[in-house]
Formats: structure tokens, sequence, C-alpha cells
């Protein structure tokens, strides 16, 4: 799959081959303006892709739908200031015409399982960035896509509740056997969550270079010594 902008002359992605596994936790890891997101976007049917195929279920993806869900950097941006967690969370079932009792099981369940029980109530500007974050997060998994598409989620959180919502993320993976496929520029964050890291070459022209299993238990461990040894593997990759 291959991708450029209608307003410039070159390609952002280049012959991308990809495939990612049901189930999978897969990492798109690459540096600035390599083309994650592009490649993301695509994936979640925002943008078209210029030449190829980008297919999910042997279905060619030209829109958004509903067997894909985006999580995205900014939970400020996604979520609707006006509606309580409660409301955003069901807005999605809402929109499907859910009955209530349905969408209000939904919502308490999902609310739960991010840990946001107690906080039902409250709207957007009350909540802390991580939570904010747990609600996106739980809006998403109530539409209950197959696949989750998370682009940098945590990037714009401090470094606890990151760790915080790096080891949530890894259980609620578990627990659901979704396929995600995570964006990344963070090599600790790559190796901390995923099954598989596709790293991307620096762009334009950007493709997967390498794509690494990383065999690893969960929960991991920066002090690991195998960890270290693939952080510097990765790294190389970057120098
Ligand atoms: N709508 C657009 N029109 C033209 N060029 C674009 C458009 N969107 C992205 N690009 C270009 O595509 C390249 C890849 O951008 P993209 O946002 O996918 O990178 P990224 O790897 O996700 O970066 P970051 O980690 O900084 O978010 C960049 O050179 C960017 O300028």
């Amino acid at each position: 799959m291959t991708k450029s902008f209608a307003n410039t002359d070159y390609y952002v992605l280049e012959n991308v081959n990809l495939s990612i596994q049901r189930g999978e936790f897969f990492i798109l890891l690459g540096p600035s303006g390599c083309g994650k997101s592009t490649l993301l976007n695509i994936v979640s049917g925002f943008i078209e892709k210029s030449a190829g195929e980008m297919s999910v279920d042997e279905e060619e993806v030209h829109k958004p739908g509903r067997n894909r869900g985006v999580v995205f950097q900014q939970a400020d941006a996604a979520l609707f200031p006006w509606l309580t967690v409660k409301e955003n969370v069901e807005f999605g079932l809402k929109m499907k015409k859910v009955p209530k009792n349905t969408r209000e099981q939904a919502s308490a369940h999902y609310i739960n399982v991010v840990g946001l029980q107690g906080h039902e109530g409250k709207f957007p500007r009350e909540l802390s960035g991580g939570m904010k974050q747990r609600v996106q997060l739980a809006r998403v998994l109530a539409n209950d896509p197959d696949i989750l598409l998370m682009d940098e989620p945590f990037g714009a959180l401090d470094a606890m509740t990151r760790r915080t919502m790096q080891t949530e993320l890894v259980r609620i993976w578990k627990e659901t056997n979704k396929t995600v496929i995570f964006v990344t520029h963070d090599i600790q964050e790559a190796l901390l969550l995923g099954q598989k890291v596709g790293v991307m070459s620096v762009g334009p022209s950007s493709n997967i270079e390498t794509i690494y299993d990383i065999s690893l238990p969960y929960p991991r461990s920066f002090s690991d010594k195998e960890f270290s040894l693939l952080y510097h593997k990765v790294q190389s990759h970057f120098d």
C-alpha cells in the first residue's frame, strides 16, 4: 500500500507490506513524521490510500466502520464536554439506537473495566488527563469493535499515569481478546506493550523496516536483561 497526499509530490508511505493477525497487540513504532498516524488513519478509514490494498477481514477499507474503534491522543478533542462520563460512554450506543437499559448495562460494565466507577456523573472538565483517556477508552470498548486503533493514546499523560494506563491496557486486551494496533514513537512503551513491534523507516517513502516478535511475558519490566537487549537492538534503527 502506498500513500501520497494530493498537494505533495512525494510518497509518505511507499509499498507498506503488513499483515496483522486477529487478537494481536501490534505496535507501529517510528520517529516523528514517518507516517505512523497516516498508516493508522488509512486502517481506520479516515483517509484513503493512493495505491495498493488495505483490507480488514478480507474486506477492502474505504471508510470508517464499526469493527474499528479509534482512541486519539487528545481525549479533550474526542469527548463531548457537555456530556457526563456515563453519557459520553453511551454515545455510540445511543447513535446505534441501542435500548436504554442495554446501554446502561454496557456503560456500567466498561466504566468499571477502566476503573472509573463513582465518576459516572462528572463532566470531562472535572476529570484528570488520565481519567479522560479512560472515558475515551470505555466509550470505544462499549461500541465493541474487533480492532482498537490507538494513536499515541498516552502521549499527553504524566509518566506515572501513563505507566498505570499501559498496565490497564494490557489487562483489558487480555480480557477482551481484541486486536490492538498502537502507534508510538517511544521504544520503551513499544516493548512494554507489544507482541509484535513494526519499526517504520524514516520518511518520506516510509515502510515497515523490521518486525520484532516480543516473546517476553507480561507484565514486562525495564530492568529485565532481555528487555534492555531488545531496547538497544530497536534503538539501533534510529541511531
Ligand atoms: N493532510 C496532509 N497533507 C499533506 N501532508 C500530510 C498530511 N498529513 C500528513 N502529512 C505528512 O505526512 C508525513 C507523515 O505524517 P504523520 O502524521 O503520519 O507522521 P507520524 O509518524 O504520525 O508523526 P508524529 O509522531 O509526529 O505524529 C509528514 O511528512 C506530514 O507532513
